[in-house]
């Protein structure tokens, strides 16, 4: 049984991030008993003091120096919110009635109704540094993410070793039962949604669904557990200003947990440790690059590639790198994982990350090597790169698809105009290299008629290989090194 014993008094006071590197590690160490309630409690104190009401110059003199300041964490403080925690869970939660080793749906329901219970009537659900059980303690204010990992943390305290957190790229609810068999909605997702404390998450609603992942979330170890409350760490004082001391221990907690191999089932944790490294990177640590390909790879290997974010966060990355032509391969990828996807008005999040990739980084991209061209010598190779124009057209294929058999609509004639826009910029000759095929297997199309797909884009193979012949020799474009690029399209409905 978890608990507040000298195994964890003994690095108390913590002076240091170093000091809390310590505390996790030692906590990792216990398995399945690492303790949630203890280690929320912990970097919600410390968050709260290094971000909030901080006078912008507290720790600036007169020289410019800006002084390092870690919060003196005593023990006495973390355990007089621990006991709170625990009294007001055991106090609310009559376990005379749940005698079984597994939770059941109403113990579940029962503990979020405490949390949910225990809740400032009002408040603004999307501040910052609502995440953790300092701020339920001491504000009685969650966030979404906050409720779902209160009720894990209660379930915990309560001896329920089976209620674990499971995670889409916007959502958590719990899994329970013998194998986790069981899952419920333990918290709200969204603006104006009523929220469905209790139910399962059935086949009907999480199929086809990006907020549940079309069944793939991540189920969290009790360490994955402490790898979200580490990931959900807001160092932000201001809009602008971020607390360096709380992002270096950000990113040292993540990093103790990636090398412990906690992270490996994880990608959203890893994506997020490959921003702080990028930010700035620590000799010995991984490489951002190499942290968000291992990302993408987890998602493929782990998840069924069904999750978007690993390739919205690489893509991000090569577009702030400027290496744009992988910048626009990366969100293929993640358009090819969302058409698979019904758009439904829960899906925001994920609409507005491709609203930002097709209205504005693309854009902005084409406008760029645009003029670069007409300034240099006209071989911006991006703008003759058929590979480049053949992953545009993913996306944008994508994006349509993904609108496709979905109950509310994705484009407007804004996409349509930058689409077009984006298009525009590129050379009329790449076109001529590109080959668009459909795999033929025996599909049929709309209207069931066997394709024809002897004769791509309506040339024969004589006419197309006379224009490719023309582009590349045009392009400069050796046929060795820029084979034209082959789309390989499925058509078919979405079952
Ligand atoms: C490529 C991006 C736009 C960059 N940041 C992204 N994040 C996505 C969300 N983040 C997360 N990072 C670790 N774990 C989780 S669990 C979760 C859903 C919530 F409801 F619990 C979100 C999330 C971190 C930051 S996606």
């Amino acid at each position: 049984m978890a608990g507040f014993r000298d195994r964890e008094k003994q690095h108390f006071p913590l002076t240091s991030i170093q000091a809390v590197v310590d505390l996790f590690s030692d906590q990792l160490e216990r398995g399945d008993e690492v303790d949630l309630a203890l280690l929320s409690i912990v970097l919600g104190c410390i968050e709260n003091t290094l971000t909030m009401n901080r006078s912008s110059h507290s720790n600036v003199d007169e020289s410019k120096t800006i002084t390092p300041i870690f919060p003196v964490v005593e023990a006495d403080t973390i355990e007089a919110l621990y006991a709170k925690f625990t009294a007001l869970i055991k106090g609310a939660v009559d376990l005379t009635k749940f005698e079984s080793e597994y939770a059941t749906r109403e113990l579940v329901k029962r503990v979020s109704d405490v949390v949910w219970g225990s809740l400032t009537r009002a408040y603004y659900k999307d501040k910052a540094h609502l995440q953790s059980l300092f701020s339920f303690l001491t504000g009685n204010k969650l966030d979404c993410f906050g409720v779902a990992f209160a009720v894990v943390a209660a379930c915990q305290v309560l001896g329920f070793k089976d209620v674990k957190l499971s995670l889409s790229e916007d959502h958590a609810w719990v899994v329970f039962g013998k194998d986790s068999s069981e899952t419920a909605e333990v918290t709200w997702h969204g603006k104006g949604n009523e929220d469905k404390r209790g139910q399962p998450i059935t086949e009907a609603v999480r199929d086809k669904a990006w907020l549940y992942l079309n069944g793939q979330p991540v189920v969290c170890t009790r360490q994955m557990e402490a790898a979200a409350m580490v990931s959900s760490i807001n160092p932000a004082i201001s809009a602008t200003i971020d607390s360096v001391e709380m992002g270096s221990l950000q990113q040292e907690l993540l990093c103790l947990l990636y090398q412990k191999g906690h992270l490996s089932r994880y990608p959203m944790a890893i994506g997020n440790l490959a921003d702080l490294e990028e930010i700035s990177s620590i000799p010995g640590h991984p490489t951002s690059n190499q942290l968000f390909e291992e990302a993408i790879r987890v998602a493929q290997t782990h998840y069924n590639n069904q999750h978007v974010y690993p390739y919205t966060y690489f893509g991000g990355y090569m577009y702030r790198h400027k290496q744009y032509a992988k910048a626009i391969h990366a969100w293929a990828e993640a358009a090819s994982v969302i058409k698979g996807y019904n758009y439904t008005r829960e899906d925001e999040e994920v609409y507005k990350e491709f609203l930002e990739i097709a209205n504005d980084f693309i854009p902005t991209i084409a406008k760029v090597c645009f003029k670069e061209e007409s300034s240099s010598s006209g071989e911006s190779s991006l703008l003759q790169n058929p590979a480049v124009y053949a992953d545009l057209l993913r996306i944008y294929d994508g994006i349509c698809e993904w609108e496709e058999g979905s109950s509310t609509p994705v484009l407007h004639t804004g996409w349509a105009q930058q689409f077009t826009f984006s298009l525009s910029k590129f050379d009329p000759r790449v076109r001529s290299l590109l080959d668009i095929h459909v795999e033929n297997e025996e599909e049929e199309d709309e209207d069931g008629e066997e394709k024809d797909s002897s004769k791509p884009n309506g040339k024969d193979k004589q006419e197309k290989e006379t224009d490719q012949a023309a582009s590349q020799k045009a392009l400069g474009v050796e046929k060795e090194k820029d084979t034209a690029a082959t789309q390989r399209t499925r058509r078919g409905r979405k079952r």
